[in-house]
């Protein structure tokens, strides 16, 4: 079966979309592992699904595939380029579009500067529904790490590490580093995510505190690895930075692959995402049997 699609990338994090608004293209896990593969399909951190409106007062249905082919809650930067797709394909001719995510509605605004705005929703916190085990383990007040949800998660052989726990519809773990140039990323990230205590996996932050409105962010994605750019773990980043005491409520987000500027009022109030959403090219590719 060959099928059209469309590359995309934000903040260097890139995606394969597909339009599945007249009709499903009826793909299996091993399709999307096909499409993100680098060396025998396209390419991509994520793939993309754009469905029609499944309900009154919601223009579509957006759904993500990692690389490694299953089926995750929530995806920032793939966010604001489903935003840019929509409406470049002329799919709708709304500026600001109300989604249907596996964990939510988020809605990205398109702005006369070229990027997305996306109103991500409200950051959660209960353990339970991120989800962490912290069984056993001692929840700080950690001084001057303020008195929040930090726990010491028993990564062998490495020392215990202390990260911060928060979904964004997906599931985060923010650590703090001196400098993300020599944070062991490579080590780190794969253990964290492979911890039980997360049941479903997590996507791992490494967030180094420039000044109180900068931070430079590495993360290591669960389903992929480490990617240029992740665009809830920038919310997942300032959030724990802001709740630590160390940020504003307005932050800019350097990457490998750009910049995102995040805001957050903190509480019960909704993250706001800033940054690019690109159209690389379009393409059809011979789906394998
Ligand atoms: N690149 C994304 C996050 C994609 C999903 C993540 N890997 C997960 O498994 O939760 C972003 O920009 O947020």
């Amino acid at each position: 079966m060959r099928i059209p699609f469309t590359k995309m990338q934000g903040a260097g994090n890139d995606f394969v979309v597909l339009d599945e608004t007249r009709g499903r293209l009826g793909l299996t896990e091993a399709h999307y592992r096909f499409l993100g593969d680098r060396h025998f399909g396209v390419g991509a951190d994520q793939i993309l699904t754009v469905r029609p409106s499944p309900a009154e007062g919601i223009d579509f249905e957006y759904v993500i595939h990692n690389a490694d082919g299953n089926e995750v809650e929530q995806c920032g930067n793939g966010s604001r380029c489903f935003a840019r797709f929509v409406h470049d394909k002329g799919l709708t001719t709304k500026d600001r579009i109300r989604v249907q995510t596996m964990k939510g509605v988020i809605e990205p605004r398109l702005n006369a500067d070229g990027r997305v705005t996306v109103d991500m929703g409200a950051p959660v916190f209960a353990l339970a529904d991120i989800p962490f085990d912290a069984s056993g383990l001692t929840l700080q007040p950690m001084g001057a790490w303020g008195n929040w949800p930090l726990a010491i998660v028993d990564i062998a052989p490495a020392a215990p590490l202390l990260i911060a726990t928060v979904s964004m519809g997906n599931p985060h773990a923010v650590t703090l580093v001196d400098n993300v140039d020599t944070a062991a990323v490579a080590t780190l990230g794969p253990a964290v995510q492979a911890n039980p205590r997360f049941p479903q996996g997590v996507n791992v932050g490494f967030l180094q505190v420039v000044d109180r409105s900068h931070v430079r962010l590495r993360v290591f994605e669960r389903g992929v690895g480490e990617t240029l750019a992740c665009g809830t773990g920038a919310c997942a980043a300032v959030v724990s930075g802001v709740r630590l005491g160390l940020l504003d409520a307005r932050v800019e987000v350097q990457t490998h692959g750009g910049v995102l500027t995040i805001e957050w009022a903190g509480g019960d109030a909704p993250v706001f995402m800033t940054g690019p959403a690109t159209t690389v090219f379009h393409g059809e590719i011979d789906l394998p049997e």
